[in-house]
């Protein structure tokens, strides 16, 4: 349209703008992937893999088949939380993700680089190409729940795996000295414009246990989590403490052997809002 006023609210013409050209990729020919849930947050270091790893453990427990994909190039963290050092393997059909102890499926950078301190230097176009690979050329072969580890932010690369993979929902992982209200907004409204439901927010370090009279601790002071949730009317699904013994676990890359409690609500969400039927 040559007088576009770029406003469709006032506008009735039917043209590209107002019926964008789905950007969604499809996944490998030979993929069975039955539900995506994303895993985002508003920067880095907040525990966005350590919540997608504990999600994918505590639902393959509950007997679903679960997978990760790192979408976070720079920052692969995944490979190394379940202590996971061979390549990821290829074939003239495609790429195979790398099984962990317990059988979930991963896919990270880290499991394609010679070597695993190899920095990942790459220009944005890149590295969204390479999630989308991750997307399209890797044979995933039935999952019921696979888990997006998103890169941090809302910058250029999230946006392009938010618009690549057909995510079912997200969750939104904050911590509580964050600017958590400006956050979880810009999480939110790209959430809406992709029309992607948000399943709740996670709040990370919320308190430690005191090891001798079990007080909890509020590090960072009080949370203002619970209002900016209303706000936006989105749940808080979980407030995790900061556990030295999940750290461990983390560091020595035996997250299957972790067994707390603290991802079974979440779980359970899941469950109910992206239900999955077999055939
Ligand atoms: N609740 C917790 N208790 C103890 N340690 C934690 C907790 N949450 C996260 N950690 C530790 O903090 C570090 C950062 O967590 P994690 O890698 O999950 O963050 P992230 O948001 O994915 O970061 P990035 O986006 O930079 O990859 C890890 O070493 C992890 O083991």
């Amino acid at each position: 349209m040559s007088e576009c006023s770029h406003n469709c609210d006032t506008c009735s013409q039917k043209c590209d703008s107002r019926d964008p050209k789905s950007f969604l990729e499809r996944p490998h020919e030979m993929s069975t992937i039955r539900k995506v849930i994303g895993v985002v947050s508003g920067k880095g270091g907040v525990g966005k893999s350590l919540v997608t790893s504990m999600l994918a453990v505590a639902l393959k427990r509950r007997g679903w088949n679960t997978a990760i994909l790192d979408a976070d190039v720079t920052g692969p963290s995944i490979p190394k939380v379940f202590g996971v050092k061979e390549r990821a393997m290829a074939s003239s059909m495609g790429m195979f993700p790398v099984k962990s102890k317990t059988g979930i499926d991963l896919m990270s950078v880290n499991l394609l680089l010679e070597d695993e301190t190899t920095p990942v230097v790459w220009r944005g176009p890149v590295i969204a190409g390479t999630v989308k690979q991750f997307w399209t050329d890797v044979i995933w072969d039935d999952v019921d729940y696979m888990f997006v580890d998103m890169p941090p932010g809302t910058g250029d690369v999230p946006l392009t795996v938010f618009q690549s993979i057909p995510l079912d929902g997200i969750l939104i992982i904050t911590s509580p000295q964050e600017l958590v209200s400006m956050i979880v907004a810009k999480a939110v409204n790209m959430a809406k414009t992709m029309n992607i439901p948000i399943l709740g927010i996670v709040e990370n370090y919320s308190f430690a246990r005191c090891p001798d009279c079990g007080k909890e601790i509020k590090l960072f002071g009080d949370s203002h989590i619970e209002e900016t949730a209303a706000q936006f009317g989105i749940d808080v699904l979980a407030k995790l403490p900061i556990d030295p013994e999940l750290a461990k676990a983390c560091d020595q890359g035996v997250i299957e052997l972790f067994h707390g409690d603290y991802a079974e609500h979440l779980c359970d969400v899941i469950e109910e809002k992206a239900p999955v039927t077999k055939e």
